[in-house]
């Protein structure tokens, strides 16, 4: 055996035998999804469908960061209540006529087909605390008819979610495979799960220009530092500066939203009228315990040529 004077003692050996992350692919058909956890705990649930993130623990497992709702349809024939959806590639409503998206639904098809599960991949970073990746691939041979009759274009998307433990990244690739150049907007439309909407206050946009949505899409700028909720909130902002969305209760930092290469975030909360009417949204009073701040790139278009490829998405840190 060769001496050593720095020879690693057995204590801090590599953990080879240690215990990884667990993955798993669990349910069957539209339910299908796909479960990881950490060996501390920590754990996150992505739908096929939808690549959606349902659920992601952190604390040991002990705190739900995200809001699901009673009533979200989990069995793949209607894009989830809750959760993260994956919205591409037209945000809202999309334009009128003249724009490749103009026959797709609200918020695109990403989020209402079944995405294919690529793969784990387990890291460890320098601090020895495990993290895993789950990759999810979405091409145009996944679309239903009806998709790929509205968006004719080739097209190829990976979506990463990266569990760490205090940490759940989120990162898309999209790449157009066809020969035509494309145009395509990008959002991670996130139900942050919070105790008490009206203790809660939204901080890092402040200086930015946004649409409000409730005010008949007039253009505003938002002067306070902390946006509160008190009534219904619609709000596209755009083009901000900051890198990093806080989301407080009471006070206190409770989660940390920080964007990939995308500028713009929606802040949501339907409040009382708008929660009654979404069939899908339960319980009625739910919107207390719940606020969408929506990173993405939906400001205009982001546009590929031919084997181009783009990459936008979020960190969330959860604070508790
Ligand atoms: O009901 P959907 O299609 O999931 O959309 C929910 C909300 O999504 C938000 O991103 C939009 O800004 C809102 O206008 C919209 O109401």
């Amino acid at each position: 055996m060769v001496e050593r004077a720095n020879r690693p003692s057995n204590l801090s050996a590599p953990k080879a035998s240690a215990p990884g992350p667990q993955v798993d692919i669990v349910g069957q058909g539209g339910s299908q999804k796909v479960v990881a956890t950490l060996p501390s705990g920590e754990s996150v649930e992505v739908l096929l469908f939808g690549a959606t993130v349902t659920s992601w623990k952190s604390n040991g497992g002990k705190t739900e960061n995200l809001w699901l709702s009673e009533k979200a349809d989990l069995t793949g024939s209607k894009a989830v209540r809750g959760g993260v959806p994956v919205v591409f590639p037209v945000f809202g409503p999309p334009p009128k006529s003249g724009h490749a998206t103009s026959s797709l639904p609200q918020h695109g098809f990403a989020r209402s087909s079944r995405w294919e599960f690529l793969g784990k991949s387990d890291t460890e970073d320098a601090l020895d605390s495990d993290s895993v990746k789950l990759d999810f691939g979405l091409d145009r041979s996944g679309l239903s008819e009806d998709a790929r009759k509205a968006w004719p274009l080739d097209f190829g998307l990976v979506y990463s979610v990266t569990l760490s433990k205090e940490s759940l990244q989120t990162v898309i690739t999209v790449r157009n495979e066809g020969e035509e150049s494309f145009e395509f907007q990008f959002l991670l439309h996130t139900y942050f799960k919070i105790q008490d909407i009206s203790k809660v206050s939204v901080t890092g946009l402040s200086g930015t220009e946004y649409v409000d949505k409730v005010l008949d899409a007039t253009t505003h700028q938002q002067k306070d530092n902390a946006i509160k909720f008190t009534g219904e909130v619609d709000r596209v902002y755009k083009a901000i500066p900051q890198d990093t969305t806080s989301i407080l209760e009471d006070g206190k930092p409770r989660f940390d939203v920080i964007r990939d290469n995308v500028k713009d975030t929606v802040t949501w909360n339907p409040w009382i009228e708008k929660a009654k009417a979404m069939g899908d949204f339960s319980p009625d009073d739910g919107y207390k315990n719940m606020v969408c701040v929506e990173v993405g790139a939906v400001d205009g278009w982001q546009k590929l040529e031919k084997g181009e490829v783009w990459e936008g998405g979020m960190l969330v840190k959860s604070l508790l």
